[in-house]
Order: structure tokens, then C-alpha cells, then sequence
């Protein structure tokens, strides 16, 4: 077996070594303070397995364990595994990078502009499960590993059947199984070499459905089921809700935060300072990973739904639908979209008249200020958030951010006008109705919109793409068309107005109604 090697600036010359790590020799210098002292680093033993490595788990996991790590709570090494098979900049950035990079948190504290820099050091190797499978197999027979952490968007955490064997099996729940395999065989079953999986996945119950895909592939492959056992009594995946509005940072602002902090930093990520980690379980995993004890914002709890729900909905809801409508109406960012007059409206309707009464809650006060908290949060003016970023597969968003809000207002005999008008404006938008537009959305989707559209007789256009949707919400018959219904009356309106002057129909119908 090889060593795991780990990056040090300590190791001044950054030279290749025989474990997990292609460093650059360059590394330290690319990455030492202008004009400042080697800071002399120091090796972390890797307890945490990472798998991406994006902007949201380096500003938010890698910020955390970096402040544990500074406050003398933790002392983790993180290895950052690479688990998709196309080119990516990031990681090669962060080898080149000795694994270090600035987390910049912007935002407005007691009325004033606030900014906090954390450089993270905890990264200590990466790896390419592409390219180097054997080394992540390695990686699994460490044993201070404790701790997988994974953000590998509302994609990952799929079935799809695989092939245990090859090198790399193709989704992550198969990796994952395969090299708990790996590390199961080579402990012998050892009940204490069990791993704790954090995942944050914003899909619903992520911790217990990473665990049944693994189970559902050690067993379509018919691993041992002592292995079964080991992995549903001695491995923990717990589900958990994150919180941190991390957005993608521009090149132009990106060299000015390089320069004003002196470091040829690649990877600078940039959020707000707001964090929420929920996480379902008890005192085992709160003493594994004490991040609130180094006064962090994490929560163990027993049952993390009702915050998932309430923060899919009101946040991530109201970011697909503000992604909808504010491009049709000039609007480019959050901030410019809450800030419009009319968008500014619709979203607080949304939000007052739609999804807050989809949500049971025993302190209404308490949800009212959490809503106008996130309303706080979009106005951040340090943020650029591009709606255009927000955009990516929206109509997958819509469907589990937007869609359960309509249902539920149906079901309580209310209606739900703003979120559908939501939808439509993403369909007559993809469609290419209002000149065009990037659109990064499931292709076939997409396709079949474009191909059928038809600006003189939407009916059927509509009809026939709800249609289409393997939806099973939409399995209901009665609920199919009353969705195929209100939704071609929306799009009725933005087709034969500007979308402008639907928005302030539909503003004005609703206020008139509104009590
Ligand atoms: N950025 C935020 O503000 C924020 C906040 C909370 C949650 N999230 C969630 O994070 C995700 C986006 O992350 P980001 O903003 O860091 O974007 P990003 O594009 O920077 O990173 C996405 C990461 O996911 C990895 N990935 C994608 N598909 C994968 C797969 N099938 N298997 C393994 N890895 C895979 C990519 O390699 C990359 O490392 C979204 O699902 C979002 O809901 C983002
Ligand atoms: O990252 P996405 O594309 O799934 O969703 C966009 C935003 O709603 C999301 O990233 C939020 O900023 C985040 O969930 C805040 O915690």
C-alpha cells in the first residue's frame, strides 16, 4: 500500500512523493504572501474523504473545518477527491495550489460593510478517481478516516445500475460502495473503521438515500452480507441541510481580490457570511465533529425535515422563481430582481400569500422573521449572484422547490397564480419566445419545447409538454390538466403582452384579491 502523502509548505520544494499528491513545484510560491515569511504549515493527519470540491464545500465544509482546525477543536486533514469524469479546473488548480485557497465572506454587520479572509490549509491531498483510482482505494485504508463529505449537486445521489469493479464505478453511490468495500476488506470487518457520511445534497432525506443506493449496490453486485451489515450498523450517513449563499466568482472580481490580497490565489471563493448547518443526529456524531464547540454555526438535531423544507422553499423557491421571471423583466442578479419593483412585489407575494401558508409552523413570528432575513440576505450587496447561474436545470428546481408549494395550495383549496407564473415564464423564455437566451436545462426538455412551440396556439404546445414530463406528481389526471390549464393562461398573457405588463396584470389581479 502507499503512504498517503500530504501537502506541506513546510516541504518547501513541493516535490512529487510517492502518495495521493501531484504538487507543483511552484506551489509555494505561487501561494506565499508577498513579501511575507513561509508561514510554516502544518501536516494534518486526513480524517475527512471530500468528494467535490466546488465553490459551495470549499466556502462553507472547507471554511469550517479550517476555523475548527484554527480554534484547536479539530485537527483534520481533508482529501479532496475529484468523482466526475470531465476536465475540471478546480482541482488541478488545488494541487497546484498545495491545496490552499481564500475564503472571502462578505457582507453587513450592525449596519456597516464586513469582511473576514480565511485562508484554508486543511486540504491535504487530492485525488482523481478518473485517474487515480488505486490511490482513492489506498485512501480508504487509512486509519484516521472518519468523516465523507459530499456536495455532488441534486445529480449525484442517483441510481443508476454500475459496475462495482470498474475503475471508477460511474455514479457516486456506486464509488462510495465500492470503496467502503475496499475498506471493510481491508479492516476485516473492524465495527471501529466504520465512516460517518455528511452529505449536502440539498435533495430531500440525503444522508438515509446515499445509504439505501449503497446497499442497493453491494447487493445487486452480491457483496458479502456481512459487508451489508457492516455498512448499515458501522457506517453513519446522516442527513443534513446547509445554508451559505456561496456564489460563482467573476474573473474581473476575482483578480481585484487577488490583488488586494496579495496571494496568486486561483480558487478565492466568495459568500456570505451566513451559515447553517443542520445536521439529523446526536451526541456520536456531534463528538466526531464538534464544529459547534468551536463556535460554528452547526445544529445536531433529531429530525432536520422541517428546516429542509422551510429553506428549500422559501430560499431555494424563491431563487428558481426570481431566475424565471427577473430575466424577462431586465433584471440580472438577486439583488437587482428583490430591488425591482414589480419583481420585488411578486417574490414578497410568493413568498406571503404561497409559501408561507405551505409551511405548518408553531411560531408564525419565528418564520416571518426567518423569511425577511432571507430577503436581508439576497440585498447583500457584496454579491453578484447571477440569476443566469441560478437558471442552471431550473426546470428540475422547479419541480422540487416550486411545484410541492402549488400542490399544497391546491390540495388546502388555495390557489397558487405566482409560482406557476414562475413556470410559465420558463417554458415561453426556453422556448425562445423573448429573443434569445443561454439556456443550460435538461436537453430533451428543452428540445421538445422548442420544437413544439407554436407562439399562435400555446394550448396545445403546453398540453403537450406537461404532457411529456415523467413527472409523478403530475400522475394524477385532474392534476396534469388543472397545471396544463393555469399554466397556458399565463403564458396566454406573457405572449400577448410584454412580460412586464403580465407581471403588473397578475400583481394587480392578485392584490385586488388579496385580503
Ligand atoms: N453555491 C451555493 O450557494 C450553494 C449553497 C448551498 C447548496 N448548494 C448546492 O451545491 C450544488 C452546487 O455546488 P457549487 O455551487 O459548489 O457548484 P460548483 O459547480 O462549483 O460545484 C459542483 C461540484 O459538484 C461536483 N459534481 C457534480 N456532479 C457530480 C457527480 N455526479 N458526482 C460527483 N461529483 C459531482 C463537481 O465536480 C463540482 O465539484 C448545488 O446542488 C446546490 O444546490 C450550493
Ligand atoms: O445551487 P443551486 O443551483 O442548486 O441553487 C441556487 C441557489 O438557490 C443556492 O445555491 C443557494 O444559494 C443556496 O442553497 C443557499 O444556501
Amino acid at each position: 500500500m502507499q503512504p498517503i502523502a500530504i501537502f506541506s509548505i513546510v516541504d518547501a520544494s513541493f516535490r512529487r512523493s510517492r502518495g495521493l499528491v501531484t504538487i507543483a513545484t511552484n506551489a509555494a510560491e505561487r501561494l506565499r504572501p508577498l513579501g511575507e515569511a513561509d508561514p510554516g504549515r502544518e501536516v494534518l493527519p486526513v480524517r475527512i474523504l471530500q468528494v467535490g470540491a466546488g465553490n459551495f464545500l470549499r466556502g462553507f465544509a472547507d471554511w469550517m473545518v479550517q476555523r475548527a482546525n484554527d480554534a484547536g477543536v479539530l485537527r483534520h486533514g481533508i482529501a479532496v477527491m475529484k468523482a466526475t469524469p470531465r476536465p475540471e479546473l478546480v482541482t488541478g488548480r488545488l494541487t497546484e495550489q498545495a491545496g490552499m485557497f481564500h475564503v472571502v465572506l462578505d457582507g453587513v454587520r450592525d449596519g456597516r460593510p464586513f469582511s473576514e479572509t480565511t485562508l484554508v490549509t486543511a486540504v491535504q491531498s487530492v485525488v482523481d478517481a478518473y485517474r487515480e483510482w488505486d490511490l482513492c482505494r489506498d485512501l480508504m485504508r487509512e486509519e484516521t478516516l472518519s468523516l465523507v463529505i459530499s456536495n455532488t449537486t441534486d445529480a449525484g445521489i442517483v441510481y443508476t445500475p454500475d459496475d462495482l469493479s470498474a475503475a471508477p464505478p460511474a455514479s457516486f453511490p456506486a464509488k462510495m460502495t465500492a470503496l467502503l468495500h475496499e475498506r471493510w476488506s481491508h479492516f476485516a470487518g473492524d465495527p471501529r473503521r466504520g465512516l460517518s457520511f455528511l452529505p449536502c445534497e440539498l435533495i430531500e432525506d440525503n444522508g438515509a438515500t446515499l445509504r439505501s443506493l449503497v446497499v442497493r449496490h453491494a447487493r445487486e453486485a452480491a457483496l458479502a452480507p456481512q459487508f451489508v451489515d457492516w455498512v448499515t450498523e458501522h457506517c453513519r450517513f446522516y442527513d443534513t441541510i446547509v445554508d451559505r449563499i456561496v456564489p460563482g466568482l467573476p474573473e474581473p472580481e476575482a483578480a481585484e481580490l487577488r490583488a488586494s490580497l496579495g496571494f496568486d490565489d486561483r480558487l478565492i471563493v466568495r459568500g456570505e457570511h451566513y451559515a447553517d448547518w443542520a445536521i439529523a443526529g446526536g451526541p456520536a456524531i456531534r463528538d466526531e465533529f464538534p464544529l459547534d464547540r468551536a463556535g460554528l454555526p452547526v445544529r445536531f438535531m433529531p429530525d432536520i425535515r422541517p428546516y429542509r423544507e422551510r429553506k428549500v422553499r422559501i430560499l431555494n423557491g424563491t431563487h428558481t422563481a426570481m431566475a424565471a421571471v427577473g430575466p424577462l423583466l431586465g433584471c440580472h442578479t438577486v439583488r437587482d430582481a428583490v430591488q425591482h419593483p414589480a419583481v420585488g412585489a411578486y417574490l414578497h407575494h410568493l413568498l406571503q400569500d404561497e409559501v408561507l401558508p405551505s409551511l405548518p409552523s408553531e411560531d408564525p413570528e419565528e418564520l416571518r422573521q426567518y423569511t425577511t432575513a432571507i430577503l436581508d440576505r439576497f440585498r447583500n450587496p457584496a454579491l453578484h449572484h447571477l440569476l443566469a447561474d441560478i437558471r442552471l436545470n431550473a426546470l428540475a428546481k422547479w419541480r422540487t422547490r416550486n411545484l410541492p408549494v402549488v400542490l399544497d395550495a391546491w390540495s388546502q383549496g388555495r390557489r397558487a397564480d405566482l409560482g406557476i407564473f414562475a413556470f410559465a415564464c420558463l417554458l415561453t423564455s426556453y422556448a425562445g419566445a423573448f429573443g434569445e437566451m443561454p439556456v443550460r436545462d435538461d436537453e430533451t426538455l428543452v428540445a421538445g419545447l422548442r420544437s413544439g412551440f407554436d407562439a399562435t396556439h400555446p394550448d396545445r404546445w403546453i398540453a403537450d409538454f406537461i404532457a411529456s414530463l415523467d413527472w409523478p406528481e403530475l400522475s394524477d389526471t385532474a392534476t396534469a390538466a388543472r397545471l396544463t390549464a393555469e399554466t397556458g393562461a399565463h403564458v396566454r398573457a406573457l405572449l400577448a403582452n410584454e412580460p412586464a405588463h403580465a407581471l403588473q396584470t397578475l400583481l394587480a389581479g392578485h392584490e385586488a384579491k388579496s385580503p
